[in-house]
């Protein structure tokens, strides 16, 4: 049986990754997919000192390969994000992109993360608490361009302003999953908790973990006052997010599953503030 994990032995070993390629394709995107890590995030807690939410990342890590390797190093990937332990936190993703660039010795490495987060939110009348879990994603890129972007699937609730003004009772209303891309300035820090309540407050009304018979009544004529089309939605999340001036970049969107159709409805907006001159 062939043992790999003794150095001496492993420099025997052929290394085909390392031969060449005469095709002159270079590679913009190569290296491993779908790996689930433990990670652990700061938090904004309560009082003196950090808290930490711990938990498990998909993560795919990609650097460029040039035309004239054959292979890039698959078993480095790991290795640099082994070298972290459960110390993987924001602070130290542009730190692993750096260092897949310096391991696997390539122009570009790109490292995108998607968890699960969780907040505890308090139900709007009793204030009965409970987790509201959602999905965060920071897609960071090191090289020909320095990159850090965070997007926040933000879960809410939209009731249709047609219907409710055409019916004699009722509305139609319906989830809807609002996406925010963001690039925040230099310097600057930006929590998701912070970026999660600037965003559901656009809807017709928040989702919650916990509601007691109270706090169902209070949501469902919440929606009702507050009635909102997809594109009520977006515009309203561009407000938001050309307001705070932590934000230089978005994209932002919302998806709501009709309960009228089996289709969705969506609309779009995307601000580049640094390309403003005024
Ligand atoms: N490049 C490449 N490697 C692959 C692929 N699929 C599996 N591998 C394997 O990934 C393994 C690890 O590759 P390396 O990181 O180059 O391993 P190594 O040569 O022992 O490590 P270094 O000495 O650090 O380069 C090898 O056994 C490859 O055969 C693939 O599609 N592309």
């Amino acid at each position: 049986m062939i043992q790999t994990n003794n150095s001496e032995e492993t420099t025997q070993l052929p290394d085909i990754q390392s031969t060449g390629d005469v095709r002159k394709v270079a590679i913009n995107k190569v290296g491993v997919t779908n790996v689930r890590y433990p990670i652990s995030l700061r938090t904004p807690g309560e009082g003196e000192g950090n808290t930490f939410l711990h938990t498990v990342a998909t993560i795919n890590m990609f650097v460029s390969l040039p035309h004239h390797e054959k292979g890039t190093h698959m078993s480095r990937f790991l290795e640099v994000l082994n070298e972290y332990h459960e110390e993987l936190c924001s602070d130290t993703l542009v730190e692993i992109c750096a260092s897949m660039r310096e391991k696997l010795k390539s122009q570009d490495a790109f490292l995108d993360l998607t968890f699960p987060y969780f907040i505890d939110k308090k139900a709007p009348v009793t204030g009965q608490s409970g987790k509201l879990d959602f999905d965060v994603r920071f897609e960071i890129a090191a090289g020909t361009i320095d990159d850090f972007i965070m997007t926040l699937k933000v879960p809410a609730t939209s009731l249709c302003p047609c219907s409710k003004e055409i019916s004699e009772y009722g509305a139609h209303n319906q989830r809807c999953e609002m996406t925010v891309k963001v690039r925040i300035a230099d310097g600057v820090h930006l929590w998701i908790e912070e970026l999660f309540a600037m965003i559901e407050k656009c809807a017709s009304t928040q989702v919650f973990s916990v509601l007691k018979r109270p706090d169902e009544k209070w949501v469902t004529e919440r929606a009702y006052e507050n009635p909102k089309f997809v594109e009520d939605i977006v515009r309203d999340m561009a407000v938001t997010l050309n307001a705070d001036d932590r934000i230089e970049w978005y994209q932002c969107f919302s998806e709501n599953f009709e309960s009228i159709h089996n289709h969705n409805a969506y609309a779009f907006i995307e601000n580049d503030k640094r390309e403003k001159t005024d």
